[in-house]
């Protein structure tokens, strides 16, 4: 371990050093005022040799959905270490420290990310929780469903940032019972509909459309186009950022006006849930090219804390043997007992039904991975006939709306 290397604390006059390892580490340009605008300085961690800051971790403080409740949880991101200074194990410390502080702190049981490689975080106790469904559609080759011959609503397009008032009253009534959404404050809101030219990719602005119910808006997309012809003609793409409906009329709507914009031959999507209601709306699936890759990734930082948080699909009596190297307090034997109503999580000394680790809990936790699919794959042991499988999952898959 290097001697001159500390992990410390971030100041504010670390900002701009940190700025420019994310963009040297992510190969990026980064734009410090944007950043600047959700940056949480007091959960900023730094590697600092000599003066040099060579690795960087942070955490946004927001909640997340998960199974039944919505539930503090340290959003982490920011996380990069200098080609000069890899395998050294900085990135280690950086982890060990920021999840003994968020321990320490008590407010998050859980921890999110999304992984920028999927081999870097299993070793620090986060498990793949949300797959998700990439889709590349041909537009012109699927068909939905006719609209109502006498629709209860209608699609109002704009700024997004002038609709912001419909759009945000839409999500916050949503939500509480979409698992995997992150809560967005006023600064969360100015981050996400920032649309800075540089970052479009030769696309258009972001635009926006609302779905207008006779009560006010039931839901609303974001996308931008990206013209291009070909000898034979128009060939653009519509590049789909969110998608949220509150019932399945304005959902049918808002995917009929994405997929029927003229001159576009395709609508890429890249936040699909696996469970996505379009893979069984539209008259061709295959059209849609499905292609299921990693979402979130879920760490559990207090066990009982978290295991009790969320509801269960099912009764649920277990007793959990589970393993955390890192943060021992977790390790031992748990008894959980829950439902779709609550749940309470003790340590026990009763013999154990079931043996894990925190990272196959981890990734159990929003419902998407299966236990028992672990215990086929040899993760996870199940000792007696008291599988709660079952309980675990969720009536929908999880569907994050955007990658922090
Ligand atoms: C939430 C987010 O922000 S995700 C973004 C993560 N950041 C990036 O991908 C940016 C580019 N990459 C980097 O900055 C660095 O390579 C990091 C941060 C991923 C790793 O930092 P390092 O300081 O090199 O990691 P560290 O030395 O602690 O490695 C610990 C272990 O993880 C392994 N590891 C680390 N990164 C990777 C990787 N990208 N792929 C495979 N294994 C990795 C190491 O080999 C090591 O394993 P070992 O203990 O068996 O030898």
């Amino acid at each position: 371990m290097d001697e001159e290397l500390s992990v410390r604390p971030a100041t504010p006059a670390d900002f701009t050093a940190i700025c420019d390892l994310l963009g040297t580490v992510f190969h990026e340009e980064v734009f410090p005022d944007l950043e600047a605008e959700v940056y949480e300085t007091e959960r900023s961690l730094v590697a600092d040799d000599r003066g040099t800051v060579v690795g960087h971790a942070d955490a946004f403080t927001r909640d997340l959905t998960v199974p039944g409740a919505v539930v503090p949880a340290a959003h982490v991101s920011g996380v990069g270490v200098l080609p000069t200074h890899r395998r050294r194990g900085i990135l280690t410390r950086l982890m060990h420290r920021q999840l003994r502080e968020i321990a320490e702190a008590g407010r998050e049981p859980l921890a999110v990310l999304w992984a920028s490689e999927t081999k870097i975080y299993p070793r620090f106790g986060y498990g793949p929780a949300s797959n998700r469904l990439v889709l590349s559609i041909m537009n012109r080759e699927v068909r939905l469903p006719a609209p109502p011959a006498a629709p209860t609503g209608h699609l109002r397009m704009g700024d997004p940032k002038e609709l912001l008032a419909d759009i945000g009253k839409v999500y916050e009534q949503l939500r509480p019972s979409r698992v995997g959404w992150a809560s967005r404050d006023d600064r969360w809101w100015r981050y996400v509909l920032s649309d800075l030219k540089e970052k479009r990719e030769g696309a258009t602005q972001l635009r926006a459309v609302v779905h207008e119910g006779p009560g006010g808006p039931t839901g609303y997309a974001l996308w931008r186009a990206k013209d291009q012809w070909t000898d034979h003609g128009p060939d653009s793409e519509v590049r789909v950022r969110e998608v949220a409906a509150a019932d399945p009329e304005t959902y049918q709507a808002l995917w009929r006006f994405l997929l029927g914009i003229d001159l576009t031959r395709r609508v890429n999507y890249s936040l699909g849930a696996l469970d996505e209601p379009l893979q069984y709306l539209v008259d061709e699936p295959r059209r849609l090219a499905p292609r299921v890759s990693d979402g979130l990734w879920i760490r559990l930082v207090d066990l009982p804390a978290a295991l009790a948080a969320r509801r269960y699909l099912t009764d649920v009596d277990v007793v959990l043997e589970v393993t955390d190297p890192i943060l021992e307090q977790n390790s031992g034997r748990w008894r959980l007992i829950g439902g779709p109503d609550g749940a309470v999580c003790t340590r026990t000394t009763e013999p154990a039904d079931l043996v894990c680790s925190v990272t196959d809990l981890g990734a159990a936790y929003l419902g998407s991975a299966s236990l028992s699919t672990l215990a086929a794959a040899g993760r996870v042991r199940q000792l007696t006939g008291n599988d709660p499988a079952t309980a675990f999952r969720w009536h929908r898959q999880p569907s994050p709306t955007e990658v922090f």
